[in-house]
Order: C-alpha cells, then structure tokens, then sequence
C-alpha cells in the first residue's frame, strides 16, 4: 500500500507523515511531496523511526515521481487562515495549487483514492472533480474531502460536556466543513440527552472550533496536530477498506448522489474502490432539519464556485 502525503512539509503534512509512519500497516509506502526544499529531510528523519513503512521525500515544482503508483493520496498543500480570515478567504491561493497537483494525479495516479485537506474544503473538492472530469479519469467514489475533524472535535467536546468515555461516544458531522456548514448530529448520540441549550451551544462551538485554534494560535496558523490526527484516522480508514476489511464507515465529503447538493458529508462506508455505499445519515431532530436547509444556500454557492474555477 503506497500513500502519497502533498503539502508534506507543513503543520498538517509534518504531523500527519509522523503518525503514518508509525501506524500504516507493515510493508507500507510513504511518499512525501511539498514545494518546500526541506521535504527529503523530513523523509530522512523519519525514515530512523523502526518501523516497517518505507518513507521516500520529494520537493520542487512537480510531484509526479511522489505519486507513482499510489494507492491513497492525501493533499494538505496550500496556505492556512490566519485570525481574521473565513476558509474562503484561501480560496484566491488555494485552487490553483489543487487544480494544479490534481492534473499530476489525473495522470500519474487516477485511480488512487484521493483525500482533500486543503481549504475551503466545500470548493477544492468540486475543484478536483472538475479536473479528474476533464481528464475522463473522475470516479466519484474516489474522491473525499476530509471532515474528520469536525467529527473527532465532535466527540470530544461531548465527552467532556456529558463526562464520558470520550473512546464511547460517537457521532455523524453531515454537510460541509466551514461554519453553518458543519452539522453534528447530536440528537444521535448514544445514551446522552442534551438540553436546547447545550445543542445551540455546543453546535455552535464546533461549527466555530477551526477559529477557536486560529485565534488561540494567534497568526501562527490553524489547526495541524489535531488535523494531523484526523487526516490519519481517514487516511486509515481508505487502507482499511482497500485492504478488504468490512464494515469501515466514516463521515466524509463526498459526491455521494445527495438529495441535498453535489457534494455532502455523510456516513460512507469504505471498501476496495474507496466509496462502498452511502449510508443514510438517519433521523434527526427539528433543530438539525433547519440547520440542515439553513446550511444548502451556502453549500452550494461553495460547490458552485470550485465547478466555475475550473470551467
Ligand atoms: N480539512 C480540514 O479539516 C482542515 C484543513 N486545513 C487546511 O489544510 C491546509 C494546510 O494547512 P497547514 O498544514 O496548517 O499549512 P502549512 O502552511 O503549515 O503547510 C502547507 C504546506 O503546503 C505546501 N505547499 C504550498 N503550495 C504547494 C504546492 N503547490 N505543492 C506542494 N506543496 C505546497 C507549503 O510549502 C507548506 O509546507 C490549509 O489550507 C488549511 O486551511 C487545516 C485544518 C483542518
Ligand atoms: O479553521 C481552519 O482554517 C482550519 C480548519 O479547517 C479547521 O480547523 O477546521
């Protein structure tokens, strides 16, 4: 199993290509690829790490030679927000740094399952459709745009609000991944009740938590260790599913033929050619329904301007 990590030199990237190494299934590849000239450094240093996944560094302006016959590529290449900024703010940077690595994996790796970090997540992900589209080579069940960390936020603001096991608790973030656009579900959480109070409040906390990092980091950037987490756990889910194990579901953005938009986060569950099925996203509450369609203007719009930037 090769995975290719894009924008590897950065907060998310360094961090992420850490836990990889240490957690990818033995025998694995890693592939590490960013513009900045330090990346085989990185790669050296954590080739000294004893385990048994194989780690190579690319830099320069062409990441084709990382992407060679990978399986699972994962993009955190672009800028991060700084206080102040919305994720669509990055959008002027940020599109054309994916537009431009997704035709590389167009055509060095078209099959491989491909995972977008980069913000504005809601955009980029219809930004690289557009280009496997262009290319012939688009399977919708391929392509990701990484939620995670509205869901691992998810769980563990709840675990400390309610005091449980934050390992129990588990939740579905549905939509997007910035502001109204973040939905969790938290009407479905097993064995807790939460007040009308607590669901505004806490709906409110993660929908805003990407800010909360950014201001606490205070210009220093955004969120990457616990990115870095989040990106690992989906990153590891994709090499579960393509390693035939069953029943690997996790929320994530994808073109999964929503009644909603074009692209939706929900529950999928992962297999040999990356989307097995998409599950229902089940009941939900009166207040979840009317954040749900309050969220579809905004969502759209997003998708809306990824589909015009390529076009
Ligand atoms: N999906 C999500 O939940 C989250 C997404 N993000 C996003 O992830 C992105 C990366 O964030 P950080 O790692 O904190 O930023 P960073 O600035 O620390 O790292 C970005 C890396 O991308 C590299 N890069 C820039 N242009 C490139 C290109 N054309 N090819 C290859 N590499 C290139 C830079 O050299 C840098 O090493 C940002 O857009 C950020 O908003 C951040 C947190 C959560
Ligand atoms: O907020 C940001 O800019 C980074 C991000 O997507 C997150 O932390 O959820």
């Amino acid at each position: 199993m090769k995975v290719a990590v894009l924008g590897a030199a950065g907060g998310i990237g360094q961090a992420l290509a850490l836990l990889l190494k240490t957690q990818l299934p033995a025998g694995s590849k890693l592939s590490l690829y960013d513009i900045a000239p330090v990346t085989p450094g990185v790669a050296v240093d954590l080739s000294h790490i004893p385990t048994d996944v194989e780690v190579k560094g690319f830099a320069g302006e062409d990441p084709t030679a990382a992407l060679v016959d990978a399986d699972v590529v994962l993009m955190s290449a672009g800028v991060a927000r700084k206080p102040g900024m919305d994720r669509s703010d990055l959008f002027n940077i940020n599109a054309g740094i994916v537009r431009n690595l997704m035709e590389k994996v167009a055509v060095t790796c078209p099959k491989a399952l491909v995972g977008i970090i980069t913000n504005p997540v809601n955009t980029t992900v219809a930004i690289a459709a557009e280009v496997l589209k262009n290319a012939g080579v688009y399977d919708k069940n391929r392509l990701f745009g990484i939620t995670t960390l509205d869901v691992i936020r998810s769980e563990t603001f709840i675990a400390e609000l309610k005091g449980l096991n934050v390992a129990d608790v588990k939740v579905n973030v549905i939509g997007g991944h910035s502001g109204v656009t973040i939905l969790p579900l938290l009407s479905q959480v097993e064995g807790v009740t939460f007040t009308d109070e607590e669901v505004a409040a806490m709906t409110t906390r993660i929908q805003n938590a990407g800010t909360e990092v950014v201001e606490a980091k205070a210009g220093g950037g955004s969120a990457t260790l616990s990115m870095g987490q989040a990106a690992c756990r989906f990153g590891l889910s994709l090499v579960r599913g393509l390693q035939g194990e069953a029943n690997v579901v996790e929320c994530a953005y994808v073109d999964g033929g929503s009644e909603h938009a074009e692209f939706f986060a929900q529950p999928v569950v992962l297999g040999k050619n990356g989307v097995e099925k998409v599950l229902p996203y089940g009941e939900i509450s009166a207040f979840e329904a009317n954040a749900r369609d309050a969220m579809l203007d905004t969502l759209k719009g997003d998708i809306k301007l990824g589909v015009e930037f390529v076009k």
